[in-house]
């Protein structure tokens, strides 16, 4: 809850989070480059390095019918869906519960040839906010993930390199009501989500291998998961 040491950063860091995902890549000014797109999503990225290792921050935006955004968080958020959906997962454990709405985790990847095996240590924080560019419409709920340092698990300890990350997944939820004034369908709802991520990889890790993995790996992975929550939700009541 507020009194945990880290409520203060998680606070900062999810405002901080969503006002950034907000902004459209037109208005963050130039730099944004398409590099993937399929259907209704669009993945952008811009090439940043930080000490000659590329941190290229992500950006993807996507529609998808069916779902509420509060169902596409709480699949994202809860660790107990995470293996069906993440494929490069490959050891995650829950390592502090801080509040039922934020996590402590500590993830391993799979290795990703030619470059060593990656770990990170998280918070997750899932939450609803008020949307105040529609202030009658539902709201907008957001899962932030960010790095942070855990005494038991000390970065590059082991066999796996540390790498550190900022991820915001944000869904704003509309509903188009039935001419009809029947009831509230999966027919009358679609959900805009804004994934937005900075992986630094930790270690050295070339460029190029970096920038393949990421346009191969986000693409996939956001088809993945948002098939996953509309597959999972398909016969169940709308959450709003
Ligand atoms: C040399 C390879 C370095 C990258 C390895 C790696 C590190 C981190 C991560 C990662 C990606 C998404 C999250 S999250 O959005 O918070 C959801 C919770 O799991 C957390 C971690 C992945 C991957 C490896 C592959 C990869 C890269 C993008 C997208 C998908 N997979």
């Amino acid at each position: 809850g507020s009194q945990h040491r880290l409520w203060p950063e998680i606070e900062k860091t999810v405002k901080q989070q969503v006002e950034m995902a907000k902004l459209g890549v037109g208005e963050c000014g130039t730099g944004w480059q398409l590099f993937a797109e399929d259907g209704e999503m669009r993945m952008y990225r811009r090439e940043e390095e930080v000490d000659g290792m590329v941190v290229d921050p992500l950006k993807a935006v996507h529609v998808v019918k069916g779902i509420t955004g509060h169902e596409v968080c709480h699949y994202f958020f809860n660790p107990q869906y995470r293996y069906d959906w993440e494929t490069t997962l490959e050891q995650m454990t829950v390592l502090e519960t801080i509040s039922e709405d934020s996590l402590l985790f500590l993830q391993t990847h799979k290795r990703i040839w030619p470059a060593s095996q990656r770990d990170v240590v998280f918070w997750s924080h899932m939450r609803k906010l008020p949307d105040d560019q529609d202030q009658d419409g539902p709201d907008i709920w957001t899962v932030v993930n960010n790095s942070t340092e855990d005494s038991e698990h000390p970065a590059n300890a082991g066999k796996c390199v540390r790498i550190y990350l900022t991820v915001c997944l944000m869904c704003q939820t509309r509903v188009d009501p039935p001419k009809d004034g029947a009831p509230i369908s999966r027919d009358n709802v679609s959900c805009k989500i804004t994934y937005c991520s900075v992986v630094n990889p930790g270690g050295w890790a070339p460029a190029s291998v970096l920038r393949a993995v990421y346009k191969r790996e986000y693409p996939k992975f956001l088809k993945r998961f948002t098939a996953y929550v509309k597959n999972q939700t398909k016969n169940k009541p709308l959450m709003f």
